[in-house]
Protein backbone atom coordinates (compact mmCIF):
# COMPACT_ATOMS: atom_id res chain seq x y z
CA UNK A 1 0.00 0.00 0.00
CA UNK A 2 1.46 3.52 -1.50
CA UNK A 3 2.24 6.65 1.48
CA UNK A 4 2.57 9.91 0.93
CA UNK A 5 5.38 11.75 2.72
CA UNK A 6 4.13 15.29 2.90
CA UNK A 7 6.80 18.32 4.42
CA UNK A 8 4.60 21.03 5.21
CA UNK A 9 5.42 25.07 5.28
CA UNK A 10 5.20 25.86 1.20
CA UNK A 11 3.62 28.76 -0.22
CA UNK A 12 1.76 27.05 -3.57
CA UNK A 13 2.44 29.34 -6.62
CA UNK A 14 1.75 28.39 -10.09
CA UNK A 15 -1.40 26.67 -12.32
CA UNK A 16 -2.82 23.47 -11.37
CA UNK A 17 -5.57 21.36 -13.90
CA UNK A 18 -8.47 20.51 -12.91
CA UNK A 19 -9.82 17.02 -14.16
CA UNK A 20 -12.67 15.82 -15.36
CA UNK A 21 -15.56 15.32 -12.84
CA UNK A 22 -15.31 11.91 -11.06
CA UNK A 23 -19.11 11.89 -10.01
CA UNK A 24 -19.87 12.98 -13.53
CA UNK A 25 -17.57 10.50 -15.64
CA UNK A 26 -18.71 7.74 -13.53
CA UNK A 27 -22.10 8.46 -14.82
CA UNK A 28 -21.92 8.80 -18.62
CA UNK A 29 -19.86 5.82 -18.57
CA UNK A 30 -22.86 3.44 -17.13
CA UNK A 31 -24.77 6.02 -19.70
CA UNK A 32 -23.13 4.28 -22.82
CA UNK A 33 -25.32 1.13 -21.70
CA UNK A 34 -28.24 3.00 -23.09
CA UNK A 35 -26.81 3.42 -26.48
CA UNK A 36 -26.59 1.26 -29.68
CA UNK A 37 -23.80 3.12 -30.93
CA UNK A 38 -20.12 3.69 -29.53
CA UNK A 39 -19.95 6.79 -26.68
CA UNK A 40 -16.65 8.94 -27.17
CA UNK A 41 -15.77 10.40 -23.92
CA UNK A 42 -13.16 12.80 -23.26
CA UNK A 43 -11.77 14.91 -20.17
CA UNK A 44 -12.45 11.63 -18.28
CA UNK A 45 -10.28 11.48 -14.74
CA UNK A 46 -7.39 9.32 -14.46
CA UNK A 47 -8.49 7.51 -11.03
CA UNK A 48 -8.90 4.42 -9.79
CA UNK A 49 -13.15 4.68 -9.62
CA UNK A 50 -13.18 5.57 -13.56
CA UNK A 51 -10.83 2.00 -13.90
CA UNK A 52 -13.43 -0.10 -11.49
CA UNK A 53 -15.98 1.12 -13.66
CA UNK A 54 -14.10 0.18 -17.01
CA UNK A 55 -14.29 -3.58 -15.51
CA UNK A 56 -17.53 -3.56 -14.82
CA UNK A 57 -18.89 -2.32 -17.73
CA UNK A 58 -16.20 -4.90 -19.52
CA UNK A 59 -18.07 -7.71 -17.32
CA UNK A 60 -21.07 -6.45 -18.81
CA UNK A 61 -19.76 -7.38 -21.77
CA UNK A 62 -19.44 -3.51 -22.91
CA UNK A 63 -15.45 -3.14 -25.21
CA UNK A 64 -13.94 0.57 -22.97
CA UNK A 65 -11.10 1.65 -25.64
CA UNK A 66 -8.66 4.31 -24.57
CA UNK A 67 -8.31 6.47 -27.86
CA UNK A 68 -5.76 8.94 -26.73
CA UNK A 69 -4.49 7.99 -23.46
CA UNK A 70 -6.99 7.23 -20.88
CA UNK A 71 -8.69 10.77 -21.03
CA UNK A 72 -10.44 9.92 -23.63
CA UNK A 73 -12.56 6.59 -24.30
CA UNK A 74 -14.62 5.14 -27.08
CA UNK A 75 -17.67 2.70 -24.97
CA UNK A 76 -19.94 0.42 -26.96
CA UNK A 77 -20.51 -2.96 -27.69
CA UNK A 78 -23.11 -5.98 -27.07
CA UNK A 79 -24.15 -6.53 -23.20
CA UNK A 80 -23.98 -10.18 -22.87
CA UNK A 81 -24.26 -10.07 -18.97
CA UNK A 82 -26.68 -8.71 -16.78
CA UNK A 83 -24.80 -8.59 -13.14
CA UNK A 84 -22.69 -6.18 -11.03
CA UNK A 85 -21.22 -8.55 -8.84
CA UNK A 86 -20.26 -8.05 -5.44
CA UNK A 87 -16.88 -7.86 -5.69
CA UNK A 88 -16.99 -4.74 -8.19
CA UNK A 89 -20.25 -2.97 -6.36
CA UNK A 90 -18.43 -3.22 -3.23
CA UNK A 91 -15.19 -1.33 -4.10
CA UNK A 92 -17.27 1.55 -5.95
CA UNK A 93 -20.97 2.13 -4.87
CA UNK A 94 -21.38 4.26 -8.04
CA UNK A 95 -21.96 0.59 -9.67
CA UNK A 96 -25.67 0.71 -8.53
CA UNK A 97 -25.79 2.94 -11.38
CA UNK A 98 -25.82 0.09 -14.38
CA UNK A 99 -29.35 -1.12 -12.85
CA UNK A 100 -31.51 1.55 -14.17
CA UNK A 101 -30.06 1.57 -17.73
CA UNK A 102 -29.34 -2.55 -17.78
CA UNK A 103 -33.15 -2.54 -17.08
CA UNK A 104 -34.53 -0.33 -20.04
CA UNK A 105 -32.14 -1.96 -22.03
CA UNK A 106 -32.57 -5.75 -21.35
CA UNK A 107 -35.57 -5.91 -19.46
CA UNK A 108 -33.70 -7.21 -16.16
CA UNK A 109 -30.68 -6.64 -14.21
CA UNK A 110 -28.98 -8.33 -10.94
CA UNK A 111 -26.77 -5.91 -9.01
CA UNK A 112 -25.05 -6.59 -5.75
CA UNK A 113 -26.46 -4.37 -2.74
CA UNK A 114 -23.74 -1.94 -1.85
CA UNK A 115 -24.35 -1.87 2.15
CA UNK A 116 -22.65 0.72 4.05
CA UNK A 117 -19.58 2.61 3.38
CA UNK A 118 -16.76 4.68 5.34
CA UNK A 119 -19.21 7.55 5.83
CA UNK A 120 -22.49 6.22 6.51
CA UNK A 121 -25.25 3.79 5.89
CA UNK A 122 -25.99 4.60 2.24
CA UNK A 123 -29.41 2.59 1.60
CA UNK A 124 -30.56 2.76 -2.20
CA UNK A 125 -34.54 2.51 -1.16
CA UNK A 126 -35.09 5.16 -2.99
CA UNK A 127 -33.73 3.95 -6.43
CA UNK A 128 -35.57 1.02 -5.90
CA UNK A 129 -38.82 2.90 -5.41
CA UNK A 130 -38.10 5.12 -8.06
CA UNK A 131 -37.72 2.40 -10.72
CA UNK A 132 -40.75 0.69 -8.97
CA UNK A 133 -42.49 3.78 -9.94
CA UNK A 134 -41.48 2.70 -14.13
CA UNK A 135 -43.00 -0.59 -14.03
CA UNK A 136 -40.00 -2.88 -12.65
CA UNK A 137 -40.49 -5.85 -9.91
CA UNK A 138 -37.83 -5.74 -7.48
CA UNK A 139 -36.50 -8.48 -5.32
CA UNK A 140 -33.97 -8.79 -2.86
CA UNK A 141 -32.02 -11.80 -2.60
CA UNK A 142 -29.12 -13.28 -0.79
CA UNK A 143 -27.20 -10.03 -0.80
CA UNK A 144 -28.38 -9.30 -4.76
CA UNK A 145 -31.62 -7.12 -6.11
CA UNK A 146 -33.08 -8.83 -9.05
CA UNK A 147 -34.93 -6.36 -10.93
CA UNK A 148 -37.45 -7.40 -13.71
CA UNK A 149 -39.13 -5.55 -17.25
CA UNK A 150 -40.65 -8.00 -18.86
CA UNK A 151 -42.37 -6.11 -21.05
CA UNK A 152 -40.46 -2.82 -20.43
CA UNK A 153 -40.78 0.09 -18.20
CA UNK A 154 -43.36 2.90 -18.54
CA UNK A 155 -43.38 6.35 -17.89
CA UNK A 156 -44.27 7.62 -13.79
CA UNK A 157 -44.46 10.20 -11.67
CA UNK A 158 -41.41 9.26 -9.18
CA UNK A 159 -41.69 12.22 -6.20
CA UNK A 160 -38.25 11.90 -4.06
CA UNK A 161 -38.73 12.23 -0.50
CA UNK A 162 -34.82 13.71 0.01
CA UNK A 163 -33.38 14.99 -3.50
CA UNK A 164 -30.66 11.25 -3.88
CA UNK A 165 -28.25 12.21 -6.55
CA UNK A 166 -27.70 8.26 -7.29
CA UNK A 167 -31.68 7.90 -7.23
CA UNK A 168 -32.02 10.76 -9.80
CA UNK A 169 -29.54 9.62 -11.88
CA UNK A 170 -30.69 5.61 -11.78
CA UNK A 171 -34.24 6.81 -12.55
CA UNK A 172 -33.33 9.46 -14.97
CA UNK A 173 -31.49 6.96 -16.99
CA UNK A 174 -33.81 4.24 -17.52
CA UNK A 175 -36.77 6.92 -18.28
CA UNK A 176 -34.85 8.34 -21.37
CA UNK A 177 -35.87 4.45 -22.79
CA UNK A 178 -39.36 3.79 -21.10
CA UNK A 179 -42.31 3.99 -22.92
CA UNK A 180 -44.23 7.55 -22.65
CA UNK A 181 -43.35 10.42 -20.17
CA UNK A 182 -41.62 10.45 -16.90
CA UNK A 183 -41.73 12.77 -14.36
CA UNK A 184 -38.94 13.26 -11.54
CA UNK A 185 -40.33 15.54 -8.39
CA UNK A 186 -37.34 16.80 -5.81
CA UNK A 187 -34.91 15.75 -8.12
CA UNK A 188 -31.26 16.18 -7.17
CA UNK A 189 -29.56 19.51 -8.73
CA UNK A 190 -26.00 18.58 -8.89
CA UNK A 191 -24.41 20.01 -12.38
CA UNK A 192 -23.46 16.12 -12.30
CA UNK A 193 -26.83 15.77 -13.20
CA UNK A 194 -27.18 18.21 -15.80
CA UNK A 195 -23.55 16.82 -17.15
CA UNK A 196 -25.26 13.49 -18.06
CA UNK A 197 -29.22 14.57 -19.11
CA UNK A 198 -26.83 16.98 -21.73
CA UNK A 199 -25.30 14.27 -22.54
CA UNK A 200 -28.55 11.70 -22.80
CA UNK A 201 -29.75 14.33 -24.65
CA UNK A 202 -26.96 14.31 -27.00
CA UNK A 203 -27.05 10.68 -27.60
CA UNK A 204 -30.76 11.58 -28.86
CA UNK A 205 -32.68 11.74 -25.18
CA UNK A 206 -35.75 14.16 -24.46
CA UNK A 207 -35.03 15.46 -21.13
CA UNK A 208 -35.87 19.06 -19.96
CA UNK A 209 -35.49 20.59 -16.28
CA UNK A 210 -32.30 18.46 -15.55
CA UNK A 211 -31.03 21.62 -13.27
CA UNK A 212 -34.93 22.89 -12.01
CA UNK A 213 -35.40 20.00 -9.45
CA UNK A 214 -38.65 18.60 -11.52
CA UNK A 215 -37.18 16.83 -14.60
CA UNK A 216 -39.41 15.38 -17.15
CA UNK A 217 -38.11 12.78 -19.85
CA UNK A 218 -39.95 11.73 -22.92
CA UNK A 219 -39.21 8.08 -23.51
CA UNK A 220 -37.36 7.42 -26.98
CA UNK A 221 -37.14 4.13 -28.72
CA UNK A 222 -33.24 4.10 -28.52
CA UNK A 223 -30.09 5.62 -27.84
CA UNK A 224 -27.43 6.60 -30.34
CA UNK A 225 -23.66 7.45 -29.54
CA UNK A 226 -21.93 10.55 -29.41
CA UNK A 227 -18.86 12.54 -28.44
CA UNK A 228 -19.05 14.10 -24.67
CA UNK A 229 -16.42 16.18 -22.54
CA UNK A 230 -16.91 15.23 -18.95
CA UNK A 231 -17.62 18.54 -16.95
CA UNK A 232 -14.51 19.86 -14.73
CA UNK A 233 -14.29 18.29 -11.48
CA UNK A 234 -15.81 21.06 -8.95
CA UNK A 235 -14.84 19.08 -5.77
CA UNK A 236 -11.13 18.51 -7.00
CA UNK A 237 -10.84 22.20 -7.87
CA UNK A 238 -12.61 23.23 -4.36
CA UNK A 239 -10.05 20.69 -2.50
CA UNK A 240 -7.18 22.51 -4.54
CA UNK A 241 -8.72 26.18 -3.53
CA UNK A 242 -8.19 25.20 0.05
CA UNK A 243 -4.80 24.18 -0.14
CA UNK A 244 -3.91 27.57 -1.14
CA UNK A 245 -5.70 29.13 1.09
CA UNK A 246 -4.02 27.15 4.17
CA UNK A 247 -0.30 27.18 3.01
CA UNK A 248 -0.91 30.86 1.10
CA UNK A 249 -0.07 31.21 -2.37
CA UNK A 250 -1.58 32.51 -5.54
CA UNK A 251 -2.87 29.59 -7.86
CA UNK A 252 -4.38 29.52 -11.38
CA UNK A 253 -7.36 26.75 -11.05
CA UNK A 254 -7.14 25.81 -14.66
CA UNK A 255 -10.81 24.63 -15.83
CA UNK A 256 -12.09 25.89 -12.47
CA UNK A 257 -15.64 27.30 -12.74
CA UNK A 258 -17.59 30.12 -10.39
CA UNK A 259 -21.21 28.55 -11.62
CA UNK A 260 -20.77 25.47 -10.30
CA UNK A 261 -19.66 26.33 -6.80
CA UNK A 262 -21.15 29.21 -5.16
CA UNK A 263 -21.57 28.25 -2.32
CA UNK A 264 -17.47 27.47 -1.48
CA UNK A 265 -16.23 29.98 -3.05
CA UNK A 266 -19.00 31.94 -0.66
CA UNK A 267 -17.37 30.15 2.20
CA UNK A 268 -14.01 30.40 0.65
CA UNK A 269 -14.18 34.38 0.59
CA UNK A 270 -15.51 34.45 3.93
CA UNK A 271 -12.83 32.50 5.57
CA UNK A 272 -10.45 35.17 3.91
CA UNK A 273 -9.48 33.59 0.46
CA UNK A 274 -9.39 35.69 -2.86
CA UNK A 275 -11.32 34.10 -5.26
CA UNK A 276 -11.67 35.33 -9.22
CA UNK A 277 -13.11 33.90 -12.17
CA UNK A 278 -10.67 34.56 -15.15
CA UNK A 279 -10.57 33.14 -18.61
CA UNK A 280 -9.11 30.09 -18.11
CA UNK A 281 -10.26 29.16 -14.12
CA UNK A 282 -10.19 30.63 -10.66
CA UNK A 283 -7.36 32.47 -9.67
CA UNK A 284 -6.98 31.65 -5.71
CA UNK A 285 -4.79 33.69 -3.61
CA UNK A 286 -4.31 33.98 0.01
CA UNK A 287 -1.77 35.08 2.77
CA UNK A 288 -2.76 31.83 4.78
CA UNK A 289 -4.56 34.22 7.51
CA UNK A 290 -7.74 32.21 7.25
CA UNK A 291 -11.17 33.26 9.96
CA UNK A 292 -13.30 30.46 11.20
CA UNK A 293 -16.27 30.24 9.46
CA UNK A 294 -19.53 28.25 10.47
CA UNK A 295 -20.93 25.48 7.97
CA UNK A 296 -24.02 23.30 7.21
CA UNK A 297 -23.73 20.79 4.47
CA UNK A 298 -26.70 20.61 2.05
CA UNK A 299 -28.02 18.96 -1.31
CA UNK A 300 -26.98 21.56 -4.36
CA UNK A 301 -26.66 24.23 -4.53
CA UNK A 302 -25.54 23.87 -0.83
CA UNK A 303 -22.71 23.33 0.50
CA UNK A 304 -21.30 20.08 -0.51
CA UNK A 305 -20.61 17.14 1.60
CA UNK A 306 -17.96 16.16 -0.40
CA UNK A 307 -16.28 19.75 0.58
CA UNK A 308 -16.49 19.36 4.25
CA UNK A 309 -13.46 17.32 5.74
CA UNK A 310 -11.53 19.61 3.46
CA UNK A 311 -12.51 23.25 4.88
CA UNK A 312 -12.24 21.07 8.27
CA UNK A 313 -8.64 20.81 7.53
CA UNK A 314 -8.31 24.58 6.68
CA UNK A 315 -10.25 25.84 9.86
CA UNK A 316 -8.33 24.28 12.53
CA UNK A 317 -5.89 26.55 11.49
CA UNK A 318 -8.12 29.83 11.18
CA UNK A 319 -8.15 32.34 13.77
CA UNK A 320 -11.28 31.83 16.15
CA UNK A 321 -13.68 29.09 16.08
CA UNK A 322 -15.76 27.50 13.26
CA UNK A 323 -18.52 24.97 13.32
CA UNK A 324 -19.41 22.30 10.74
CA UNK A 325 -23.08 20.46 10.57
CA UNK A 326 -22.94 17.43 8.19
CA UNK A 327 -26.49 16.57 6.80
CA UNK A 328 -26.39 14.37 4.47
CA UNK A 329 -23.94 11.98 5.64
CA UNK A 330 -24.06 10.33 9.62
CA UNK A 331 -20.91 9.16 9.86
CA UNK A 332 -18.75 11.64 7.43
CA UNK A 333 -16.21 12.95 10.52
CA UNK A 334 -13.88 10.48 10.61
CA UNK A 335 -10.76 12.78 9.95
CA UNK A 336 -11.49 14.66 12.83
CA UNK A 337 -9.36 12.24 15.19
CA UNK A 338 -6.42 12.39 12.98
CA UNK A 339 -6.41 15.90 12.48
CA UNK A 340 -6.18 16.19 15.76
CA UNK A 341 -3.58 14.26 16.36
CA UNK A 342 -2.09 16.46 14.21
CA UNK A 343 -2.32 19.36 16.89
CA UNK A 344 -5.92 20.26 15.48
CA UNK A 345 -8.62 21.26 18.21
CA UNK A 346 -11.81 19.91 16.87
CA UNK A 347 -14.70 18.42 19.27
CA UNK A 348 -17.65 16.49 17.85
CA UNK A 349 -21.08 17.00 18.78
CA UNK A 350 -23.65 14.88 17.45
CA UNK A 351 -23.83 15.41 13.49
CA UNK A 352 -21.66 19.16 14.34
CA UNK A 353 -18.03 19.58 14.63
CA UNK A 354 -16.33 22.48 16.55
CA UNK A 355 -13.41 23.27 15.50
CA UNK A 356 -11.17 25.82 17.69
CA UNK A 357 -8.45 27.35 15.30
CA UNK A 358 -4.90 26.58 16.36
CA UNK A 359 -1.84 28.47 15.51
CA UNK A 360 -0.06 25.14 14.33
CA UNK A 361 -0.13 21.92 13.47
CA UNK A 362 2.73 19.57 13.28
CA UNK A 363 3.82 16.46 10.96
CA UNK A 364 2.76 12.88 12.66
CA UNK A 365 1.52 9.26 11.04
CA UNK A 366 -2.07 9.60 9.98
CA UNK A 367 -4.02 7.63 7.93
CA UNK A 368 -6.84 7.34 5.26
CA UNK A 369 -10.32 6.60 6.01
CA UNK A 370 -12.26 8.02 3.04
CA UNK A 371 -11.33 9.35 0.13
CA UNK A 372 -12.23 13.47 1.21
CA UNK A 373 -10.69 12.79 4.55
CA UNK A 374 -7.79 11.35 3.34
CA UNK A 375 -6.75 14.79 1.58
CA UNK A 376 -8.08 16.98 4.06
CA UNK A 377 -4.77 15.29 5.82
CA UNK A 378 -3.12 15.92 2.80
CA UNK A 379 -3.90 19.70 3.48
CA UNK A 380 -3.12 19.47 7.41
CA UNK A 381 0.30 18.10 6.33
CA UNK A 382 0.85 21.49 3.69
CA UNK A 383 1.23 23.34 6.41
CA UNK A 384 2.26 21.60 9.51
CA UNK A 385 5.69 21.77 11.41
CA UNK A 386 7.51 18.63 10.32
CA UNK A 387 6.56 15.69 8.32
CA UNK A 388 3.30 13.84 7.53
CA UNK A 389 3.11 10.15 6.75
CA UNK A 390 -0.88 9.68 5.09
CA UNK A 391 -1.26 5.77 4.57
CA UNK A 392 -3.83 3.76 3.27
CA UNK A 393 -3.46 6.34 -0.08
CA UNK A 394 -5.62 3.75 -2.02
CA UNK A 395 -8.82 6.24 -0.47
CA UNK A 396 -7.35 9.01 -2.33
CA UNK A 397 -6.33 7.19 -5.55
CA UNK A 398 -10.35 6.74 -5.97
CA UNK A 399 -10.92 10.41 -6.93
CA UNK A 400 -7.93 12.66 -7.01
CA UNK A 401 -5.43 12.07 -9.81
CA UNK A 402 -1.77 12.99 -10.09
CA UNK A 403 -2.00 14.39 -6.71
CA UNK A 404 1.53 14.57 -5.80
CA UNK A 405 2.25 16.21 -9.57
CA UNK A 406 -0.07 18.44 -9.32
CA UNK A 407 0.99 20.02 -5.72
CA UNK A 408 4.62 19.66 -6.43
CA UNK A 409 4.06 21.75 -9.47
CA UNK A 410 3.38 24.37 -7.46
CA UNK A 411 6.18 23.80 -4.72
CA UNK A 412 4.75 21.85 -2.39
CA UNK A 413 6.99 18.91 -0.65
CA UNK A 414 4.81 15.82 -0.92
CA UNK A 415 6.09 12.33 -2.64
CA UNK A 416 4.93 9.38 -2.97
CA UNK A 417 6.74 5.84 -1.39
CA UNK A 418 4.84 3.28 -3.69
CA UNK A 419 5.22 -0.20 -2.10
CA UNK A 420 4.88 -3.54 -3.66
CA UNK A 421 2.07 -5.19 -3.17
CA UNK A 422 2.80 -8.15 -0.95
CA UNK A 423 5.63 -5.77 0.89
CA UNK A 424 4.65 -5.58 4.45
C1 LIG B 1 -20.56 8.79 -7.15
C2 LIG B 1 -21.26 10.00 -6.64
O1 LIG B 1 -21.81 10.78 -7.41
N1 LIG B 1 -21.26 10.18 -5.34
C3 LIG B 1 -21.86 11.36 -4.78
C4 LIG B 1 -23.34 11.15 -4.60
O2 LIG B 1 -23.49 9.98 -3.78
P1 LIG B 1 -24.94 9.31 -3.67
O3 LIG B 1 -25.58 9.31 -5.00
O4 LIG B 1 -24.74 8.01 -2.96
O5 LIG B 1 -25.64 10.35 -2.70
P2 LIG B 1 -27.20 10.54 -2.40
O6 LIG B 1 -27.56 11.94 -2.73
O7 LIG B 1 -27.97 9.45 -3.03
O8 LIG B 1 -27.23 10.33 -0.82
C5 LIG B 1 -27.47 11.37 0.09
C6 LIG B 1 -28.15 10.83 1.34
O9 LIG B 1 -29.37 10.18 0.98
C7 LIG B 1 -29.41 8.88 1.53
N2 LIG B 1 -30.11 7.97 0.60
C8 LIG B 1 -29.72 7.93 -0.71
C9 LIG B 1 -30.33 7.06 -1.59
C10 LIG B 1 -31.35 6.22 -1.11
O10 LIG B 1 -31.93 5.40 -1.84
N3 LIG B 1 -31.71 6.30 0.20
C11 LIG B 1 -31.11 7.16 1.07
O11 LIG B 1 -31.45 7.20 2.25
C12 LIG B 1 -27.92 8.49 1.67
O12 LIG B 1 -27.74 7.46 2.61
C13 LIG B 1 -27.30 9.79 2.09
O13 LIG B 1 -27.45 9.97 3.46
O14 LIG B 1 -23.90 12.30 -3.98
C14 LIG B 1 -23.39 12.56 -2.67
C15 LIG B 1 -24.15 13.74 -2.10
O15 LIG B 1 -23.88 14.89 -2.80
C16 LIG B 1 -21.89 12.81 -2.75
O16 LIG B 1 -21.37 12.92 -1.45
C17 LIG B 1 -21.19 11.67 -3.45
O17 LIG B 1 -19.85 12.03 -3.73
C1 LIG C 1 -18.51 10.15 -1.25
C2 LIG C 1 -17.90 10.25 -2.43
O1 LIG C 1 -17.96 9.33 -3.43
P1 LIG C 1 -18.78 7.94 -3.50
O2 LIG C 1 -20.22 8.29 -3.56
O3 LIG C 1 -18.29 7.37 -4.78
O4 LIG C 1 -18.41 7.15 -2.29
C3 LIG C 1 -17.10 11.45 -2.79
O5 LIG C 1 -16.82 11.63 -4.00
O6 LIG C 1 -16.70 12.22 -1.88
Amino acid sequence: MDYFLIEGGRRLEGRISVGGAKNSGLKLMVAALLSEGPLILSNVPDIADIRTMRTLLGQLGYDVKELDGPQQLSLGGTISSIEAPYDIVSRMRASILVLGPLLARMGEARVSLPGGCAIGTRPVDLHLKGLEALGAEITLEAGYINARAPNGLKGGRVVLPFPSVGATENVLMAATLAHGTTEIVNAAREPEILDLANCLNAMGAQIRGAHSGTITVEGVDQLHGATYSVMPDRIECGTYACAVGMAGGDVLLEGGRMADQEAVIYALRQAGVEVEEETDGLRVRSDGKLRGIDLTTEPYPGFPTDMQAQFMAMLSVAEGASMITETIFENRFMHVPELNRMGANIAIQGRSAVIRGVERLSGAKVMATDLRASFSLILAGLVAEGETELSRVYHLDRGYEHVEKKLSACGATIRRVKVPSGAV
